[in-house]
């Protein structure tokens, strides 16, 4: 048998110029997907909607999602592989987008009802291409970093979409310059960036994957592809049903709390939305100032979780406890919500976003990986594609219900906090995601008691087989 030839691979700077480039993809499509949190007091009185209509544009997103656009995505992926995947749905994610900006811009019509059926149309599109780009994207991750360094690239992966989370969150007010069209324009013009970058990958794609052909044609390792029917099987997994309800759980109670975050603070706690003018400021007033806006320091959650998650995937891989972790940022997303709804102390409402931004780190880094344990690698794709499906369910509802229930436990007082003379209150929406830190618990603790019965190992540091 000959020898195994070296791959593009395997040279460690290709595989993170690799990384760094398919990353920005995910950039751009978390940019777009949580954006608008931070312009929503400049939606509802620039374009006239209500809290509800926002909870609809942004829950469009998953719409097309819960009806299976995703396992769709993963049967494309499987079937043709990530460069035909990689192009259909990036064009499907930036026609979303574009569609959505020209919806700001008035180009179908300028009345709100047109505007936020075009709006809704566009994200449904952009939603489409979001979750399967992070299949692919994650998919792309181990193609390169399976037997190498996959834990921190998926890590550093989820890094680079938290700081479009971020930045996305924390700027676009000023980068619409006060209005909602070019933020929107903006956005939708990074998912367009990414796009072109991922079109500069397929080249590294189409070389490694003649290489790899080549090794196998001289007796290399060849690839399993997983099948759409191996669904069967993860239905009947125990492990993996725990995991993806913790997943509906714990993510419907994160991020629909980020896209409604600026907007909580800025009516609870008398945050502002646009940073006042900061020239004449002396430093401490500035940084007052910057902690007192409510997209700046929503922003500063993902920012956090930038520098966490890696440290706590590292931890995973070489302490293991998975499960525990999982139980502990559960009681850390509890405490968040308690505190940021039933209390009315600032400085608790700091402790408690602080608290969600932990547990944000923390239980991504504990769960996508422990998915490996519990799935075939083989199944890995569908299994993705499935818990984000079934993650979609959960987060249509709760994108929409924080703004639908917020608008109906203020009823009586909506002329008034249009007019700017009454508040909006918070308290029973963010009590609703305390419901969620509760269950997602019970999962965690239902995911420890199966990883004992069926010895997944999710508690062992990674590689390290249960016996
Ligand atoms: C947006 C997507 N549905 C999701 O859940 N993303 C996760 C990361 C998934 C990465 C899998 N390797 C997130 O925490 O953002």
């Amino acid at each position: 048998m000959d020898a195994i030839k070296k791959t593009l691979k395997d040279s460690a700077a290709i595989r993170w110029l690799v990384l760094v480039i398919i990353s920005m993809f995910m950039f751009g499509t978390y940019w777009f997907q949580d954006f608008m949190s931070g312009l929503k007091g400049l939606m509802m009185s620039e374009l006239g909607i209500n809290s509800s209509q926002f909870g609809l544009i942004i829950s469009s997103t998953t719409w097309a999602n819960m009806v299976g656009m995703i396992m769709v995505g993963g049967i494309i992926l499987d079937k043709w592989g990530i460069r035909v995947a990689g192009v259909v749905f990036g064009i499907v994610a930036s026609l979303g987008a574009s569609i959505t900006a020209m919806a700001t811009y008035g180009v179908f019509g300028d009345d709100p009802g047109t505007m936020m059926k075009f709006m809704m149309a566009g994200r449904m599109l952009f939603g489409i291409g979001l979750e399967s780009i992070c299949v692919i994207v994650t998919r792309t991750t181990v193609k390169w970093f399976k037997g190498y360094e996959l834990a921190l690239a998926m890590a550093i992966n989820v890094a680079f979409g938290r700081f479009g989370t971020a930045f996305g969150t924390a700027f676009s007010v000023e980068i619409g310059g006060g209005h909602v069209a070019p933020a929107v324009a903006f956005a939708a013009s990074l998912i367009g960036f990414g796009f072109i970058l991922f079109l500069a990958y397929l080249i590294f794609d189409i070389r490694l994957d003649k290489q790899v052909n080549a090794n196998k044609k001289e007796g290399g390792e060849p690839e399993e592809d997983f099948k759409f029917s191996d669904l069967v099987k993860l239905a009947t997994n125990k492990g993996f049903i725990y995991i993806t309800l913790l997943c509906v759980a714990f993510y419907s109670a994160v991020f629909p709390f980020i896209q409604y975050a600026p907007d909580l603070l800025v009516n609870k706690f008398g945050f502002t939305y646009q940073l006042p003018d900061l020239s004449s400021m002396t430093l401490f007033e500035k940084i007052g100032a910057i902690f007192h806006n409510g997209p700046k320091v929503t922003g500063l959650i993902p920012l956090g979780t930038i520098l966490f998650t890696p440290i706590f995937g590292s931890i995973v891989d070489k302490k293991g406890k998975a499960a525990s972790l999982m139980i502990l940022g559960a009681f850390l997303l509890i405490f968040a919500h308690v505190s940021l709804s039933l209390f009315n102390s600032v400085t608790l409402g700091y402790l408690g976003l602080v608290s969600l931004g932990v547990a944000f780190a923390l239980v991504p880094a504990a769960m996508w990986p422990s998915v490996a344990k519990i799935v075939a690698e083989n199944r890995l794709g569908t299994a993705y594609s499935s818990m984000f499906t079934i993650q979609n369910w959960g987060l249509g509802l709760f994108f929409w219900g924080i703004g639908a229930l917020l608008d109906f436990v203020n009823r009586a007082d909506l002329a008034a906090i249009k007019a700017g003379e009454k508040m909006y209150d918070y308290t029973i929406p963010i009590l609703t995601l305390v419901i969620c830190g509760v269950i997602s618990i019970f999962l965690a603790f239902m995911l420890l008691r199966a990883d004992k019965q069926n010895k997944y190992g999710l508690e062992l540091p990674s590689g390290v087989e249960a016996k």
